[in-house]
């Protein structure tokens, strides 16, 4: 029996930090972001700064091939909205994809481009299925880093057009500990 190593290894002692060849890594900094947030000129002034981080393995990225990716978001407030990831629909509703959060709270909010918006509680251990209709968004509410594994469909895409220009129909902010969900429209 020929036994080789796992070709990719997670720390699942704390950092969920991913090791392997192939992975790529991927940044997103407050500069780069800075329209997404409730006050862009807060978030702009944050510079260069890290909002969240994806690392990712994407196979061969054919039609029947998957994605799998950790995204770690800081917590951070911008202007006392809850630092979140952009949050996307996928091209096309065939496409869905699981989320487990393995560290910190928040929020996972989905919003079907329409009248439906809700979230759905994340905290260590939740596992999420998002059903490839509605726009996703991680909040991440809590003192420390939030932690996310995905497995998607490593050609379900990413569209951000509708998410830039109106936004979700609520935006999260924490006010003294506590949480206020406030209406975007
Ligand atoms: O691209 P965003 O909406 O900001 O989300 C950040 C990332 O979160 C997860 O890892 C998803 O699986 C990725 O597809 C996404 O890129």
């Amino acid at each position: 029996m020929k036994i080789i190593p796992a070709k990719y290894h997670l720390d699942l002692s704390g950092s969920a930090y991913m090791e392997g060849e192939d992975l790529i890594h991927n940044t997103t900094y407050f500069d780069e972001v800075a329209d997404y947030y409730a006050n862009a000129n807060a978030a702009q002034a944050r510079g260069h700064q890290e909002s969240y981080r994806v690392c990712y393995a994407i196979g061969n990225r054919t039609m029947t091939d998957l994605y799998y990716g950790t995204t770690t978001i800081q917590p951070l407030l911008i202007d006392g909205e809850c630092n979140m990831t952009k949050g996307h629909f996928h091209d096309e509703p065939k496409y869905m994809e699981y989320y487990l959060c393995v560290k910190g709270n928040g929020y996972l909010l989905k919003w079907d481009g329409d009248e439906t918006c809700f979230a759905e509680e994340m905290k260590q251990g939740s596992l999420h299925y998002i059903e490839g209709k509605y726009a996703h968004r991680v909040i991440n509410t809590g003192e420390e880093e939030l932690i996310f594994l995905a497995v998607d469909s490593a050609t379900g895409g990413a569209k951000y057009d509708r998410i830039k220009e109106v936004g979700f129909p609520v935006r999260c902010f924490k006010q003294d500990g506590k949480i206020i969900w406030k209406d975007n429209r």
